[in-house]
């Protein structure tokens, strides 16, 4: 298994490429089970995710054919075309390897008229519930049957009703969910409380392109036109907001001056907001976004929050960016009940970090110093990284295929400004 060597200290200075966005990657690819026609996805990350759910489609009956950017490029062209589904089924295998399988149920149940995926069960970050999909999906004319550990949603007569929906809180993956079944059902549906997440708007973007009829895109209040069916489309997916929050936060605390290039920071409010609260200068432009800093960071009160607020995936790179702050801060998590895997991890490198029930208390120390450490998820990973960057000596990171998920080639973008950091195998 691959470890990450960094050897902290270096400032950052050039220019890093944000990819395409993972979470609307997976979001887009299930997409095109809802059409005949192929559906080419561009800017498409490198992500063993990506691939996975490449996988999944193909599982169902799908070809994934993929073009265009050599090697050294970033970002790649999919094609999908699922002509023809070979099968209605998600299996646990899939599922429990990556949790946005999920994200199949709507597609097939509204393109086959029924659909049996496993439930996800937890993970590493907590309790990854899916009733809220289930109940939307059921408001739009599904009906459901659990059994062993599968769910198994039916459309009465082939096609779903359409329907009104209010989410009683917000939730992004069965707001995905449920536009994605709406958009083919035989009459209007109403979506309330929906999340308004960039990765929503461009789901919503790309389900337009393919023929959808939705009013409210951004907002709170979806309203589909289910239409009789949906046709190809080419759609080049949005910038990761969080890969660019990640670099910032390593920039912020490294020190240096990096420019974010292909980033939309627009998408990236609250965690502009907090970088500069922090004492970090941010130079946003339309496409790009310089990100400089003396590594010296003020203290920060935040709380996680749907968008438009402080995201989750920016809690662990902010804590540990805000380990050398002068003074205390203070995190909250309120979206996942058990995403602090990484606090043990970072006092292994010398973190004064106390956690509470769902809030931390984050006192800046004068030094980190490298150590083996271990991933535990995706961001906790990351978090391990910027310590890693601005550690005394050597940071070792194991379980890289967390990062794997959802960082494309991070440690060509952070060598590229400087950093010393390279990939060894375990040896
Ligand atoms: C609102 C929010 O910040 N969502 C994050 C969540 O999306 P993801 O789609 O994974 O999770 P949700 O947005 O659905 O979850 C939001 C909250 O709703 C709860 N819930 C969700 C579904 C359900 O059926 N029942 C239920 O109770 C969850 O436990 C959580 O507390 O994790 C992703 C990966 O880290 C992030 O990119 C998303 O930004
Ligand atoms: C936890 C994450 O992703 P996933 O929902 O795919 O596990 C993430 O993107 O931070």
């Amino acid at each position: 298994m691959d470890r990450i060597l960094i050897r902290g200290g270096n400032r950052l200075s050039g220019k890093i490429p944000v990819s395409g966005a993972k979470n609307a990657a997976l979001t887009l690819m299930p997409c095109a089970l809802l059409t005949d026609e192929p559906v080419t996805l561009r800017n498409l990350p490198r992500l063993a995710d990506v691939d996975g759910f490449g996988h999944l489609l193909n599982q169902v009956g799908a070809s994934t054919s993929i073009e265009g950017t050599s090697p050294g490029e970033f970002g790649r062209v999919m094609t999908i075309r699922a002509g023809q589904l070979t099968s209605t089924e998600a299996p646990y295998d899939i599922v429990r390897k990556m949790r946005a399988s999920i994200l199949v149920l709507g597609p097939i149940l509204a393109r086959m008229g029924e659909a049996r995926v496993s439930l996800p069960g937890g993970c590493a970050i907590g309790n990854r519930p899916i009733d809220l999909h289930l109940k939307a999906l059921e408001a739009i004319g599904a009906e459901l049957e659990m059994s062993a550990g599968y769910v198994t949603a039916r459309a009465p007569g082939g096609r779903l009703s359409g329907g009104r929906y209010a989410f009683p809180i917000v939730s992004v993956g069965a707001t995905e969910n449920v536009l994605m079944a709406a958009a083919t059902a035989r009459g209007p549906s109403r979506i309330e409380n929906a999340a308004r997440e960039p990765e929503i708007v461009d789901l919503c973007r790309c389900l337009v392109a393919m023929g959808a009829q939705i009013e409210g895109i951004g907002t709170e209040t979806l309203e589909i036109e289910g239409v009789d069916e949906l046709h190809g489309a080419t759609y080049a997916v949005m910038p990761d907001r969080i890969e660019a929050g990640s670099y910032a936060c390593a920039v912020a605390v490294a020190g240096g001056d990096v420019e974010l290039t292909e980033v939309a920071p627009d998408e990236m409010g609250a965690t502009i907001d907090a970088l500069r609260a922090a004492g970090v200068t941010v130079e946003a432009g339309k496409r790009s976004m310089r990100v400089v800093s003396d590594g010296k960071l003020a203290p920060l009160t935040l709380s996680t929050a749907p968008y438009p607020g402080f995201a989750t995936d920016m809690q662990a790179q902010f804590m540990a960016m805000l380990c050398k702050a002068d003074g205390a801060s203070v995190l909250t998590e309120t979206i996942f009940e058990n995403r602090y895997m990484h606090v043990p991890e970072l006092a292994r490198m010398g973190a004064d970090i106390q956690v509470r029930g769902r809030t931390a208390v984050v006192r800046g120390v004068d030094r980190l110093v490298g150590a083996p450490v271990m991933a535990t998820d995706l961001r906790a990973s990351m978090s391990l990284i910027i310590a890693g960057l601005v550690a005394e000596g050597e940071t070792t990171v194991s379980r890289v295929y967390h990062l794997d998920r959802g960082y494309e080639r991070l440690e060509e973008k952070l060598s590229a400004v400087g950093a010393d950091i390279e990939r060894a195998g375990d040896g």
